[in-house]
């Protein structure tokens, strides 16, 4: 019997590492238009998350694993947060679990019903594949969260452009509070 290593690691309160890991940043320049205002004491380069992913091969039932990190940033006012979208294919589920920091998971179904999940160190989140999802930082550090997802879902970003999350966070002297917005914004 041969015993070999895993060709990756994935430490806690690390990141996967192995040769195929790709790494990537979306920049302020990139992710302007997600928030609800713009806010120019934040440079274009300033990095809001990046994600490192293990890739799967397309095609059923292979499986993409990553590590998203937040970053405790606030654009006018408004908690730093991941785009969000839809899935392509709306029988692909996904398993988000928090690894550390404090944040929400902002969820959204095809009605338009929209609710959030606490995240914080351990929480496990499923999501149905008819759901949308956006995670958003509303504490003080990192939000780092792990993500499982079919290799062929797809990421659908117009479908939430046409029909945005209804609720926008921002925070205030650390207080959270929720804002409703209508048509118009991502
Ligand atoms: O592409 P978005 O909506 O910013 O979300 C980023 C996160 O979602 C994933 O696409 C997984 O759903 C990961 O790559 C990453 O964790």
């Amino acid at each position: 019997m041969e015993v070999k290593n895993s060709e990756l690691t994935f430490d806690w309160l690390s990141v996967p590492k192995g040769a195929h890991v790709i790494k990537s940043v979306k920049t302020y320049a990139q992710a302007k238009d997600f928030y609800l205002n713009e806010d120019r004491t934040i440079v274009d380069q300033t990095c809001m998350y990046e994600v490192y992913m293990v890739p799967a091969k397309p095609g059923s039932g292979h499986l993409n694993c990553g590590i998203t990190i937040l970053y405790p940033l606030l654009v006018a006012g408004e908690c730093n947060m991941t785009r969000g979208h839809f899935h392509q294919d709306l029988n692909c589920e996904e398993y988000y679990r928090c690894q550390s920091g404090q944040g929400l998971l902002m969820l959204m179904d095809e009605k338009g019903t929209c609710w959030c999940e606490r995240m914080q160190s351990g929480s496990l989140h499923h999501i149905d594949g008819h759901w949308a999802h956006r995670v958003i930082n509303t504490g003080s550090e990192p939000l780092r969260f792990e993500a499982y997802w079919p290799s062929d879902s797809g990421h659908d970003y117009d479908r939430v452009k046409k029909h945005p999350f209804p609720v926008r966070v921002f925070k205030e002297h650390d207080i959270i509070s929720f804002k409703s917005v209508t048509g118009g914004v991502q």
